[in-house]
């Protein structure tokens, strides 16, 4: 069943027409979605249904892709774990000295007050051809807990990645969001020893969600925080719940994205320095994707007498979308591995670079498994 899948999106990639393969979290089914032609659709308002694929500038119009056909096949984990790869962008001795560069300009602009946080970000290109789909098969069997995919748009392009953080998940008018942010390697430690960094790093991101969504909700609670692992790293996660107003699920996205788990505050400022500074585009990375408003149908209460059968049945919308982090962008000749991490008034460059290093292991070490 799951090889009809991987045929179908490699008939895809061969006619040139847009797809994506996705398996949630913790979940042991493959999805796919095909859209029948090779059309370009926006997403105007987040009322539509498809597939989203949004960048991190929503001044682009984020895509849609169409849900023609969807094809859902049970998957395994093979539960394969992989040794961290040598550090390989650390032998990068030019990358490593403009990253450093850039966050020390940072860190004299939050010293000057203007930001306070600011998350920034480099991409890593590498020559190199790879079968996309062979890839997402090492993804699928090394990441279990993340939400893994393979999106095609011939016009757009290939993306792929593993990412641990929701952007927003929502049933009806109830959803979850998260805050995610500080990080260490989990090699080092069994559990992590949190430093004032990193808390404070998080905790930004919290009160932000917070703060930007009082209007949009009619109830919003917060948990604790605790320390999760995202591949062979710790986070820092916070779990935000809540029911929105009526209407408001545009104007929830719209203030979710981006948090300052991937952009910072204050945002106009955190924004444009990102623009002015970065000097690459980060494109879909640091964007969001998954799906968009599909419906779910309630079965009907049996206990009511006299009913039409269709009468009482109601559909509820859900949404599942993910922020797109440990992501790669492939193209027939290149990879390009994305990575990022947030600088506050406490970061130590150097430990900054280390710590992209680190994030770009997730991506590499999907890279150098055998199966190419
Ligand atoms: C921007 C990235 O991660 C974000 C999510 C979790 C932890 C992060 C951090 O510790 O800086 C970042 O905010 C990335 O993986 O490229």
């Amino acid at each position: 069943m799951v090889q009809e899948l991987f045929d179908r999106a490699s008939a895809n990639l061969n006619n040139e027409l847009p797809f994506v393969l996705y398996r949630k979290p913790n979940e042991a089914v493959l999805n796919g979605v095909f859209q029948k032609d090779n059309q370009i659709y926006s997403v105007v308002d987040f009322s539509e249904t498809g597939f989203v694929f949004a960048p991190f500038d929503l001044g682009s119009q984020p895509i849609l892709l169409k849900t023609d056909e969807i094809i859902k096949a049970p998957i395994e984990y093979k539960g394969i774990s992989l040794p961290i790869v040598d550090e390989i962008s650390l032998l990068n001795e030019s990358e490593k000295a403009d990253y450093i560069k850039l966050i020390t300009k940072a860190l004299k602009v939050i010293k000057d007050g203007e930001l306070d946080k600011v998350v920034l970000s480099r991409k890593i290109e590498i020559n190199d051809e790879v079968s996309p789909i062979n890839l997402f098969k090492n993804l699928l069997d090394i990441y279990p807990k993340a939400f893994c995919y393979l999106w095609y748009h011939p016009k757009v392009g290939t993306w792929i990645g593993a990412t641990p953080e929701i952007l927003v998940k929502s049933r009806g008018r109830q959803f979850t969001t998260m805050s995610l942010a500080g990080t260490q390697s989990s090699k080092e430690f069994l559990k992590p020893k949190w430093t004032k960094k990193e808390l404070n790093e998080q905790q930004v991101v919290t009160n932000y969600i917070l703060e930007t969504l009082k209007d949009k909700v009619v109830s919003l609670k917060a948990s604790d925080v605790a320390s999760v692992e995202a591949g062979q790293l710790w986070h820092l996660r916070t779990e935000i719940k809540g029911v929105f107003k009526p209407g408001k699920f545009g104007e929830v996205l719209r203030a979710l994205h981006p948090t300052p788990a991937v952009c910072g505050t204050p945002l106009a400022n955190a924004k444009r320095f990102i623009a002015e500074n970065e000097n690459y585009d980060r494109s879909f990375y640091t964007g969001f994707l998954g799906e968009l408003n599909f419906s779910t149908e309630l079965a009907r209460n049996k206990n009511r007498r006299n009913q039409e059968n269709s009468a009482y049945r109601s559909v509820v919308k859900n949404s599942e979308l993910f922020v797109n982090l440990r992501c790669m962008q492939i193209s027939k000749i290149a990879i390009s591995i994305y990575v990022g991490g947030g600088i506050t008034n406490d970061s130590i460059p150097e430990s900054e670079w280390n710590e992209t290093v680190l994030k770009s292991n997730t991506m590499f070490r999907v890279l150098n498994h055998k199966l190419r």
